[in-house]
């Protein structure tokens, strides 16, 4: 960390002498920024004179456990809080009142507007998209108008491109809209250069089609508050009036539209206090660039920096200090506990051992990939599973008149996020479907009924035995039989099981879940699983400032509290020495323990 010589230490404990300037806290992980920014708000609470029933403070986190984490800790004094993701927040305070504006300049259709979503991509769209496009005539073989769509591989590779688009900020801060060329890549071959820039042009016209019905994907939310406020800077103003005081927690995981939307509401009036850890930037895939937290620059804002470690034991303090090399952490006096331990053996034997040793008492697994979670959360076996099996059912049976696709992936997901609990979000997997009319929504509900009360059938066997429930029994006219070919070897060989391994559970509780799910919180029992000793790269050549990936693991393994366990199929004895020599950790070849040795060799 470039600490300036203005930066002060604090600790979390502690209260700044003055609420009324712009702040920014860094700490690294466990250092109580969050529990700081609550204890922050109640002071906020207690002596800002600019509070009354319609002024309140803003506290963007985020994901939605986060709010609700920050609620809880607030207790009663939350009614003068709005805690809330940067999208809810937007939503709620810009698109919602002030859509209306400038609607008609980019043909979005206010009467059907109805939240923001995630929202898929389908062949279809890319079609209507296809035959309007500008570019439309000088496109050439092998990527003519006809070919881009009508063969289906193609039209695949323009949806899959499609599906990437994201907005941008360009230097001079305006918004720019892009798309990953890479992404239009399938069975090995991409679009071609030449044919992607002539597509390019008409990117915005693409997002037109879906405002036309009032879609609006997450995304949208950013891009159309950052153009309201652009163009109606009035909106900044009754911003700043309602919220005197803006709290950012995560603020390393923010994208450049979000910062700048930031940047605007503090340059007046309202105070800006910004929360977070470069070490734990671990969204770039989302637009986060972790060099934005500490540029951030606000008239007269304050450095404060937090260098005590407050949740785990000194052992796994002493890990995290070897892979940061900025500054080291203190831990708390005489909370110690067991050195991390590294696990070399099959991961889902690994996980039972723990278990047994741990005799009840709650352990969580973070993985970096959702198929890995899924796979420890249903007791399923291997490293070589099949993430992309989804895209492979589109791919496969993607002639122009299935629709089968379309009804089975919403049925899977649903069932799946039904199982954990998400009933809301099942249900809006089936919407998808039936469309979000009243009588869609009665659909959606009897499906996810006959789709759960069924599991037991369907769900060890071929995805074959879910279609023909589905064609027997849940009133959907139109499934068509199979012909032998391509989507019925599919049908008949995948299993169900396989598929819903792909599903993402969002906001997942459970105890097995991503990394990327576990920033902000914390458990007693952490195991992380690798897939190969590469992966150990992050404890035997750290590098936080330029690998994500070692950011990645850093988070992880700074959400254990009292035990931190790693665990990879296979260690070379050359690797395996060097992390010995560190005196860090242990490592324990799971052959071995059996006869519990914890020898090296
Ligand atoms: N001053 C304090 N007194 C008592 N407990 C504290 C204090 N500060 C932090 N803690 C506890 O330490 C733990 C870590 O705090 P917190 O989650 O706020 O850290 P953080 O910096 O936000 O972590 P991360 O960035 O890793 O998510 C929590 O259990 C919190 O309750």
């Amino acid at each position: 960390m470039d600490m300036s010589l203005e930066t002060v230490g604090i600790d979390s404990g502690d209260k700044l002498d003055d609420i009324e300037h712009h702040f920014r806290v860094l700490a690294g992980p466990g250092a109580g920024k969050t529990y700081w920014l609550v204890n922050h708000i109640k002071e906020v609470l207690h002596n800002s004179k600019r509070l009354d029933k319609s002024r309140k403070v803003a506290c963007i986190t985020y994901t939605n456990t986060a709010v609700e984490i920050i609620r809880d800790r607030l207790g009663s004094s939350s009614n003068q809080v709005e805690v809330s993701t940067i999208h809810s927040f937007l939503y709620r305070h810009i698109i919602k009142p002030y859509l209306h504006f400038i609607a008609d300049d980019y043909g979005f259709n206010i009467s059907r507007l109805d939240g923001h979503d995630d929202i898929l991509i389908s062949r279809s769209m890319t079609r209507d998209w296809l035959n309007q496009h500008t570019n439309q005539s000088s496109l050439k073989n092998p990527y003519s108008l006809k070919q881009l769509r009508d063969f289906p591989e193609n039209l695949l590779r323009v949806t899959s491109w499609l599906s990437s688009i994201r907005y941008n900020l360009d230097v001079n801060n305006e918004l720019v809209t892009t798309a990953d060329r890479t992404k239009s890549l399938i069975n090995g071959r991409p679009l071609s250069k030449v044919c992607l820039e002539l597509l390019e042009i008409d990117l915005e016209a693409f997002k037109r089609l879906h405002w036309n019905k009032g879609l609006l994907h997450h995304d949208d939310v950013l891009f159309f508050s950052f153009q309201i406020i652009k163009n109606h800077p009035f909106v900044l103003d009754v911003l700043r009036t309602k919220f005197p005081y803006f709290l950012i927690d995560e603020f390393q995981d923010s994208s450049p539209i979000q910062v700048e939307l930031l940047r605007l509401i503090g340059e007046k009036e309202t105070i800006v206090g910004i929360i977070g850890d470069k070490a734990q930037s671990i969204f770039s895939f989302q637009g986060a660039d972790p060099s934005q937290f500490e540029s951030f620059e606000l008239e007269g804002i304050k450095d404060y920096w937090i260098n005590t470690n407050r949740r785990s034991t000194q052992e796994v303090i002493n890990l995290l200090n070897h892979i940061r090399c900025d500054f080291k952490q203190q831990g708390q006096d005489g909370f110690n506990g067991s050195k991390p331990i590294i696990y070399i053996g099959d991961r889902l034997e690994v996980l039972h051992k723990i278990n047994n040793e741990l005799s009840g008492k709650c352990l969580i697994t973070l993985s970096w990939q959702n198929i890995t979670a899924n796979a420890l959360k249903k007791d399923v076996e291997g490293v070589d599973l099949n993430y992309k099996l989804f895209d492979d059912l589109k791919k496969i049976d993607s002639s122009n008149n299935s629709s089968r696709p379309r009804l089975i992936i919403p049925c899977i997901k649903a069932v799946e996020l039904c199982r954990e609990k998400k009933i809301k979000e099942a249900l809006n997997e089936l919407k998808r479907y039936f469309g979000r009319s009243n009588k869609g929504k009665r659909d959606a509900l009897d499906l996810l009924f006959l789709l759960n009360s069924r599991y037991d059938e369907y769900c060890n066997k071929p995805l074959m035995t879910l279609y023909n429930i589905l064609q027997t029994d849940s009133g959907i006219d139109g499934l068509s039989n199979f012909r032998a070919g391509n989507p019925k070897t599919f049908y008949d060989n995948t299993n169900y099981k396989g598929l819903a391994l792909c599903v993402n559970i969002i906001e997942d509780t459970s105890n097995n879940i991503t990394i990327h799910k576990s920033k902000g919180a914390e458990f007693d029992n952490v195991l992380l699983t690798l897939n190969s000793e590469k992966e150990l790269d992050f404890i035997t050549v750290p590098n936080l400032d330029e690998s994500e990936e070692h950011r990645l693991k850093y988070v992880a393994i700074s959400r254990a509290i009292q035990n931190l366990f790693i665990t990879v199929p296979e260690l070379s004895k050359k690797k395996a020495e060097l992390i010995e020599n560190l005196g860090l950790v242990d490592i324990i070849r799971l052959d071995d323990s059996l006869t519990h040795s914890t020898a090296l060799n």
